[in-house]
């Protein structure tokens, strides 16, 4: 898709150009790593004013633009990283951390399993490339990260003399023209996205004014950032969490809004096509779609909806009748609170489904958003008009180099290629991984699952051993607590809902005996770091309360356990009513309801089950990134030839 980026991949047989599969290094890069280590020992011996004079030479060496000068230098930057490293938290790069670093410099997806230490991992690109200073971007997925491991490595490229900004969600523009003119910006993917947008509409408006009137309004200093870029460029981004950035996120656009649309409509009316849509039934005058989730109004429903309407129409139409009963249908009968939506301080706030995280900085568009209010009996907010949008796919198009870092890429491994032109590289394990599967559980409902799991972690953290309970929703995780607390069971809740420090809740997750339920909030990237007496009870153990319609996520989640070569394990549960197996596996919720027994053991084609429905569910959204891209590319086409005849 874009055929205009410099591939850097090719760099010394390290990896080759995009080809098709999953590579693995070799024992090629053995030479490498002994050199930056012997470099390394040499640096060791500086004070640290001598090493900083080091680093400042290889700056200026480096202040160039040209990609192969920046990769000859690889190997005394990583020395120079490695010590800065060592200098800053007394950690040492493993080999396998170097392969890592040296695979992402030249512009691909390293998947590297999850707790392997991809956190540092990522200085070593990041410095490489910042060097040249034209600014690194150090993007993840979402702003726990960000700011988490802006803060572990600040003292890192402190010590090498770089400049780092951290991206504030939704921060005043003086502050992003700060964190962007820094050597080095950590932000959540998304932020970049936004502020692409929000600097795209600067330069529009600049156009849009005169000459005279800015010279004028910059002489009087008046709003001298109204319309200047934040960013100054898209030199080189790292992308933390690959996956889920450039896949799951990248779903659906980032669309930047605001303003009262002019299909907005009075308040009286969402709340009128509400009271409409309640007197529908279902099948007669509607048809739910559980795997797309979408309604669809019958010829019958239709009629009706018109009658009714003939009758007392409470304000004036901006947009069709139809809409109106189908947003307040989708907003009673498919959108659930405490799963696709929370109702905090009198407001709607949207769940994004793969992170847990609450966004009240994001709305559903086209009324749909306002029919979820009318449904909650909240204040009714102004439809907001679109300003601009983006797919991540156009957006990531336009840095000159990418990298991306994640667990678990190799599944996704084509859609890299094909979307981004990024390959997959494998890099091997530090430690070999001891984490204990255990056999999946499946029960006739969920009330048993969720008194099996409570069972399982009550016996366990009798015994020592810490455990997370990864829950799909808000909803499960309020069930769980609340079955937890019937059995007299202490333990904490992370969904985003609780008052306490998330990093304060992680980090008290893998003490001996602790249980935690949290949402995908602490699915991925989240370090737990069990004790001494949770490593001698058996480690982290993960209790999936059930699984995701990705496998990507399950995987993450199950990664929380068992890293760095410690024990740990992970079990997984399913119930006949999980919505996943529900909505796209009926015949497999009978069995499961005519086979369960107390124990939940369960059939072993119950696991290919399960993974079959992930695959079409997987399948379903690949389809659905496709014709978003598609249809980009389309609008790109029409508005490019709407240009040039203009
Ligand atoms: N070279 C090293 N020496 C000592 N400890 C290390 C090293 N590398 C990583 N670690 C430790 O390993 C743990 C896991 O690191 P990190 O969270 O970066 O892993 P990750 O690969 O990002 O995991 P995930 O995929 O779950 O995000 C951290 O506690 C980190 O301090």
């Amino acid at each position: 898709m874009f055929q205009s980026r410099p591939c850097i991949a090719n760099y010394r047989g390290i990896t080759g150009q995009p080809k098709r599969g999953v590579q693995s290094v070799g024992k090629s890069t053995q030479d490498w790593i002994q050199r930056v280590r012997a470099r390394g020992r040499q640096l060791e011996s500086l004070d640290d004013q001598s090493f900083r004079a080091s680093a400042a030479r290889c700056r200026d060496r480096i202040r160039v633009r040209d990609d192969a000068v920046v990769l000859d230098n690889t190997i005394e930057s990583f020395a120079l990283t490695g010590e800065a490293l060592r200098r800053t938290t007394g950690m040492s790069y493993y080999d396998v951390q170097l392969c890592g670093g040296f695979v992402l410099a030249a512009g691909t997806i390293a998947e590297i399993q999850t707790g392997e230490g991809k956190t540092i991992t990522t200085a070593l690109p990041t410095v490489l490339h910042a060097w040249s200073g034209r600014g690194v971007h150090v993007a993840t997925t979402n702003d726990y990260l960000s700011s988490r491991d802006h803060d572990e490595l600040k003292p890192v490229y402190d010590m090498l003399g770089f400049s780092v900004g951290l991206l504030q969600p939704q921060g005043p523009v003086e502050e992003k023209i700060e964190a962007y003119a820094c050597d080095i910006t950590y932000g959540p993917g998304y932020e970049f996205g936004f502020d692409f947008l929000k600097d795209q509409l600067a330069i529009r408006s600049r156009h849009q004014t005169r000459l005279g009137e800015r010279f004028l309004r910059s002489l009087q200093g008046i709003d001298s950032h109204e319309a200047t870029p934040a960013q100054r460029g898209h030199a080189f981004a790292i992308i933390d969490e690959a996956d889920s950035v450039l896949i799951d996120e990248a779903t659906t656009p980032l669309i930047l809004a605001g303003g009262k649309s002019s299909a907005a409509t009075s308040p009286a009316l969402y709340q009128f096509a509400r009271r409409i849509s309640l007197d529908l039934s279902e099948d007669d005058d509607y048809i739910i779609d559980p795997i797309k989730r979408t309604i669809r109004l019958t010829p019958d429903g239709w009629k009706r909806i018109h009658q009714r309407f003939d009758s007392r129409p409470p304000g004036q139409l901006a947009r069709p009748w139809s809409q109106l009963i189908e947003n307040a249908l989708r907003a009673e009968r498919i959108l659930q609170c405490d799963v696709d939506y929370v109702v905090q301080e009198g407001q709607v706030m949207i769940v994004d489904p793969n992170t847990g995280r609450i966004h009240d900085e994001r709305k559903w568009s086209s009324g749909l958003h306002q029919a979820v209010e009318a449904k909650e009996q909240v204040e009714m907010t102004d439809e907001n008009e679109t300003h601009a949008r983006i797919t991540r796919q156009r957006y990531i198009g336009f840095y000159d180099g990418v990298a991306g870092l994640t667990g678990t890429a190799s599944d996704s491994e084509s859609e890299l290629r094909e979307f981004y032109r990024l390959p997959v590289v494998r890099i091997e394990t530090n430690k070999p991984c001891v984490r204990q599967h255990l056999p999946l559980r499946c029960f006739d409902s969920c009330r048993n699952k969720f008194d099996a799991i409570a069972d399982d972690a009550a016996g366990r953290s009798r015994r020592g051993q810490p455990v997370l309970i990864g829950t799909g929703t808000i909803q499960e995780s309020k069930l769980l607590s609340r079955r937890l607390s019937e059995q007299g069971i202490s333990h904490v809740v992370l969904n985003g809902l609780q008052d306490d420090e998330e990093a304060s809740i992680v980090r008290r997750a893998g003490v001996s005996g602790a249980v935690t339920v949290a949402t995908n909030m602490a699915g991925r990237g989240t370090d737990i770091k069990p004790d001494a007496g949770a490593l001698a009870a058996g480690g982290l153990h993960v209790a999936a309360a059930s699984m995701h319609a990705c496998q990507r996520v399950d995987r993450q989640l199950a990664g929380r356990a068992a890293r760095q070569g410690d024990p740990g394990s992970c079990q997984f549960y399913a119930a006949a009513d999980d919505e996943l197996i529900q909505s796209r596996g009926p015949d497999l919720a009978a069995e499961m309801i005519a086979s369960a027994g107390p124990t939940g053991e369960c059939r072993k084609d119950f696991s290919v089950a399960l993974r079959r429905i992930q695959r079409q569910a997987e399948a379903d959204a690949l389809v659905q990134r496709q014709r978003m891209v598609a249809h980009d590319d389309w609008m790109e086409s029409v508005q490019s030839s709407l240009a040039r005849r203009a």
